[in-house]
């Protein structure tokens, strides 16, 4: 077999690309989702690897932005659909396309920071990314009552059509994704990744959209039956409020719906308010898993672009194979208004870690402190972490609802 080579994909690759990318999912519900895909895909953020004329490996990119710590924004590569065919694997093809699409972004300097949702955790970290947020799995039974002290806006939720939801979203998300450190910034195809109901579980109903003056809640429902008559499960997809009192209306609305026995967000944040509204926060379930993966493709140019909760002046040593222009020794400063950033040094250095590390700090979802507690970040001047840890820490738990 002559070496596999690596290129750039062009609009006619789009079917052979989607065929590599669903069945190395092995999800044939996907197929559903390739021609309105179609419109939306973006062949020059996207690689794939040939061997001789067949594709064997796929992995894209789409532009988006996300928030960062301080409510700005920056421009971020929302990585997706990686895969290699079966049959191909171990092989170094997954290697080549991380290695063609971080370069690649590296040389255009298109993007400070990538991220992506992992199929399994034990893969990315090996080509520098770190685990910036966390998920919850939350469950709450049917009419958990919440304190006397929550105020609930009594404005009614509707029940709303697709395309009246679509555009009530539309104008309500930007807002509220400001404030919300790890939430992205809304292109033309968002409503394919968060409302498409064609590769839904089968179990679960159609898309419903409840809107709120102030929010609103997209969620499907499950039925199921138990001895004692209805138990059904009430998945949320997504839910945005601009108010407290408006969150607190949404979340009393679904879990006072009747037939309903659990309300389950899939991807809820590991601060959720709704916990500390509950009367008894014990029924609320958590279970923890990862968030988003981030990638700082320049380091420099993604420690200016956020913002710092206290001051710091520490000398970085980061390492970073795989972006090997990370590489070496670095200032980072922030002062007390909040902004920072980090340029190149000879200074010795008070902290020595990888550069998935600080990408796990750097939306503030993991601290220095745990990464040195664990051995993973090394100190080489006492006190130095907990300085950097303070500067880098947020005061909510970044996440990301958003599936891609
Ligand atoms: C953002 C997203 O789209 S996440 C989706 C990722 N895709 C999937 O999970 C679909 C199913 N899996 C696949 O298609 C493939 O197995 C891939 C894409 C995960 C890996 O492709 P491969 O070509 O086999 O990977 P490649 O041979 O380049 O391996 C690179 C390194 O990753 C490691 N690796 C690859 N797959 C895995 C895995 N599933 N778990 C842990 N480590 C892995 C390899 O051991 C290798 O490590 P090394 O460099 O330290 O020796």
């Amino acid at each position: 077999m002559d070496e596999p080579t690596v290129r750039v994909l062009s609009g006619d690759d789009y079917d052979e690309f989607f065929s590599v990318f669903t069945g190395s999912f092995l999800d044939d519900s996907r197929e559903a989702i390739r021609e309105p895909w179609r419109a939306v895909f973006e062949p020059a953020n996207a690689h794939g690897v040939f061997d001789g004329r067949e594709m064997i490996g796929v992995a894209a990119f789409f532009d988006s932005g996300i928030t960062l710590p301080g409510q700005v924004r920056t421009r971020l590569a929302a990585v997706t659909a990686v895969g290699v065919k079966p049959g191909h694997r171990r092989r170094g093809v997954m290697r080549m396309l991380m290695r063609a699409q971080l370069h690649g972004m590296g040389e255009s300097r298109s993007h400070p920071v990538a991220a992506l949702h992992a199929t399994e955790g034990s893969i990315y970290g090996r080509f520098g990314y770190g685990l910036g947020t966390s998920d919850v799995v939350l469950s709450i039974p049917r009419r958990a009552p919440f304190l006397r002290s929550v105020e609930v806006d009594q404005r009614r939720v509707r029940e709303v059509g697709e395309q009246e939801a679509l555009r009530f979203a539309h104008d309500l998300y930007p807002a509220v994704a400001a404030r919300r450190t790890g939430w992205l910034a809304r292109g033309p195809s968002w409503h394919l990744r968060v409302v498409d109901d064609r590769s839904a579980p089968k179990e679960q109903g159609r898309m419903r959209f409840a809107v709120h003056p102030d929010g609103y809640a997209f969620y499907r429902p499950e039925p199921r039956w138990a001895d004692r008559g209805p138990d059904y499960l009430l998945h949320v997809q997504e839910l945005v409020a601009a108010t407290p009192q408006a969150y607190a209306a949404l979340w009393r609305y679904l879990l006072d719906t009747d037939l309903v026995g659990e309300v389950r967000w899939q991807r809820a944040a590991p601060d959720e308010p709704v916990v500390d509204m509950l009367a008894d926060p014990r029924q609320a379930r958590r279970q923890l898993s990862d968030g988003l993966w981030v990638r700082l493709i320049h380091l420099d140019r993604a420690l200016s672009e956020r913002r710092y909760r206290a001051p710091a002046d520490v000398v970085l040593e980061v390492g970073d194979d795989f972006c090997e222009w990370n590489a070496g020794r670095w200032r980072l400063a922030a002062g007390a208004d909040g902004t920072g950033g980090a340029t190149r040094t000879q200074a010795p250095p008070d902290i020595r870690l990888g550069i998935g590390d600080l990408a796990a700090a750097y939306l503030g979802g993991t601290t220095l402190g745990q990464l040195h507690r664990c051995g993973r970040v090394e100190e080489l001047n006492p006190g130095a972490v907990a300085v950097a840890s303070g500067a880098l820490d947020t005061d909510h738990a970044p996440h990301c609802q958003e599936p891609f």
